[in-house]
C-alpha cells in the first residue's frame, strides 16, 4: 500500500501496538536540555535506573543561559534558578553520559534546535524527541520529531522508548516563488493564519510543493519550528539532496561504508506519489505578502500591507472576544495600519530564526538601508542560535555591519523568545521578534510581541516601525 513519509518512519519504530492503537516506539535521537530534564535524571537516579543507550543523548545548555558577561563565567549568571539549572544539567551528563555535551560557555553550544542538525544529532528517518514542544523542528530532515513531557524524557531515557498514538496525515501543499524578500518565515506564518492554531491538531503535517523544496535547510527548519504553533506536534519535508548536502560531514553523521548506505536508505524518505493523506491544504507562494502578528497568538497575523482588525466585524463571538482582549493586551486600535506601528525593541533569534541565513538576511537589510537604529527603538539585539552560527557570521562580518548600525551583538542562547534569562521586554515594552510566540507575558510579564522574519525585524528596527520588506529587499 502506498505510504506517507510519516507512515514510513513510523512503520520503521513501531516495535508494538495495542488494540487501542497505543504504541511503543524506539527512539533513535534523545535531545536534552537543562529546563526538563533535571526532574527525568532525579527519578532515574531514585530508581537506581541507568540511561539505556547514552549514544542516543545529545544535550546542551539554551533556556537560561546568559547572552552576555561570559567573561564572568558561571558568576555570570545572575538569577539563581537559572544557574542551578545549568549547573544540574552539567553534573547529571556528567553522571549519566551522552553522545555529545555543548554545556554551557562551550564553542558548540546553542538552542537545541539549532545544535541537533549541526552537528548531525538530526538525522533522516529519525526518531528524535526532546522535552521541548519546538522539537518539530528537526522534521525538516524528514525525521519523525516531537516534544515531550518531562516524565517522557525519563521514560525515553530509561528504556529508549515513547508511549504514542499514531496521528492523522496532513498534506500542506505550497506551490510556486515567494514575492522579493519573503520568507521560509513569511510562509509559515501564512499557513497558521490559514489553518489556525488548531489546524493541525491531531495531524502530522508533511510540507511540500515546489516553494518548500525551493527552500534552505535553514528555511525548512523554520517551517517546521512553527508546526506545533499550528497545532501539530510534528511537521515534515521529504529529504532531497540539499538535506543529504547538509547532513554530510557533521560530526555526528554517519561515514564511508554507513554513509553510503544511509543515503541509500535516506532517499526512499518521500510520500509515495499515490499516498493518501487525510487532509490536504494548498497555497499560493505568490500570494504570500510579508507577515506581521498583531495579536496574541500566532494565527493573529496579517499581510503588513493591511491595517489592525475590528473585532466588531467578527461574527464568531468566541473570536470576537479573543480579538478584543488581544487587542487589549496589545494596545493596539482597529484599523491602524500594522506598518505604523512602531516599536521599542527588536529581537533577532530563537530557534525559529537564529541559522547562518537568518544571520545574513538581517544583516543585508541593514547593510542595504546604510542607516541606524531608529531612535525610538531602544534595543535591538541579535541573538545567534549556537557557538558556531556566531563564529560563521563573525567570519562573515556580519557582526560588524549589526553593531555599526547600533545593533547588539550577544551570545547564544534561547535569550528574549521566552525571557528565562535577563533578556526581556518591560510591561507595556512592543518588540518585533523572530521568535514564534507571541503569547502574553512571553517575552515578559506585560510585553507585546509581533512576530516577523529576521528581514522585516531588521527593517523595523532600522525604520521603529514596520515596513513592507519588498519595497527593500
Ligand atoms: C521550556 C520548554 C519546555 C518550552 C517548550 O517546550 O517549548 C520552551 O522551549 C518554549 O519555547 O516555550
Ligand atoms: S528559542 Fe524559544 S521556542 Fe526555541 S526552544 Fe528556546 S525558548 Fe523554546
Amino acid at each position: 500500500m502506498a505510504r506517507t513519509l510519516y507512515d514510513k518512519i513510523w512503520d520503521e519504530h513501531v516495535v508494538h501496538t495495542e488494540e487501542d492503537g497505543t504504541s511503543v516506539l524506539y527512539i533513535d535521537r534523545h535531545l536534552v536540555h537543562e529546563v526538563t530534564s533535571p526532574q527525568a535524571y532525579e527519578g532515574l537516579r531514585q530508581a537506581g535506573r541507568k540511561v539505556w543507550r547514552v549514544s542516543s543523548v545529545v544535550a546542551t545548555a539554551d533556556h537560561n543561559t546568559p547572552t552576555t558577561g561570559w567573561e564572568l563565567g558561571y558568576d555570570g549568571i545572575a538569577d539563581p534558578i537559572s544557574k542551578e539549572q545549568i549547573v544540574t544539567l552539567d553534573s547529571n551528563i556528567q553522571e549519566f553520559g551522552a553522545a555529545a555535551f555543548f554545556p554551557f560557555m562551550s564553542k558548540r553550544q546553542g538552542i537545541v534546535h539549532v545544535i541537533g542538525p549541526e552537528n548531525g544529532a538530526t538525522l533522516p528517518g529519525m526518531t528524535v524527541v526532546c522535552g521541548d514542544s519546538h522539537t518539530s523542528t528537526h522534521g525538516a530532515f524528514g525525521a519523525l520529531a516531537h516534544g515531550i513531557g518531562t516524565s517522557e524524557v525519563e521514560h525515553v531515557l530509561a528504556t529508549q522508548t515513547l508511549l504514542a498514538k499514531k496521528a492523522r496525515n496532513m498534506l500542506i501543499k505550497v506551490e510556486g516563488q515567494l514575492p522579493k524578500g519573503c520568507t521560509a518565515k513569511d510562509i509559515v506564518l501564512a499557513i497558521i493564519g490559514k489553518i489556525g492554531t488548531a489546524g493541525g491538531t491531531g495531524y502530522t503535517i508533511e510540507f511540500a510543493g515546489s516553494a518548500i523544496r525551493a527552500l534552505s535547510m535553514e528555511g525548512r527548519m523554520t517551517v517546521c519550528n512553527m508546526a506545533i504553533e499550528g497545532g501539530a506536534r510534528a511537521g515534515l519535508v521529504a529529504v532531497d539532496d540539499k538535506t543529504i548536502e547538509y547532513v554530510k560531514g557533521r560530526p555526528l553523521a554517519p561515514t564511508g561504508v554507513e554513509w553510503d548506505q544511509a543515503v541509500a536508505y535516506w532517499k526512499t524518505l518521500h510520500s509515495d506519489p499515490d499516498a493518501v493523506f487525510d487532509t490536504v491544504v494548498e497555497l499560493d507562494a505568490s500570494q504570500i505578502l510579508p507577515q506581521v502578528t498583531w495579536g496574541t497568538s500566532p494565527e493573529m497575523v496579517l499581510d503588513v500591507t493591511a491595517a489592525v482588525p475590528d473585532p466588531d466585524k467578527e461574527k464568531d463571538p468566541n473570536k470576537r472576544n479573543a480579538m478584543e482582549r488581544a487587542l487589549t493586551y496589545m494596545g493596539l486600535q482597529p484599523g491602524k495600519p500594522l506598518a505604523d506601528i512602531h516599536v521599542d525593541k527588536v529581537f533577532i533569534g530563537s530557534c525559529t530564526n537564529s541559522r547562518i541565513e537568518d544571520m545574513r538576511e538581517a544583516a543585508a537589510v541593514v547593510k542595504k538601508l546604510g542607516q541606524k537604529v531608529a531612535k525610538n527603538v531602544k534595543l535591538a539585539m541579535v541573538v545567534p542560535g549556537s557557538g558556531l552560527v556566531k563564529e560563521q557570521a563573525e567570519r562573515e562580518g556580519l557582526h560588524e555591519v549589526f553593531r555599526a548600525a547600533g545593533f547588539e551583538w550577544r551570545e547564544p542562547g534561547c535569550s528574549m523568545c521566552l525571557a528565562m534569562n535577563a533578556d526581556r521586554l518591560e510591561p507595556g515594552e512592543r518588540c518585533a521578534s523572530t521568535s514564534n510566540r507571541n503569547f502574553e507575558g512571553r517575552q515578559g510579564a506585560g510585553g507585546r510581541t509581533h512576530l516577523v522574519s529576521p528581514a522585516m525585524a531588521a527593517a523595523a528596527a532600522i525604520h521603529g516601525h514596520f515596513v513592507d520588506i519588498r519595497t527593500i529587499a
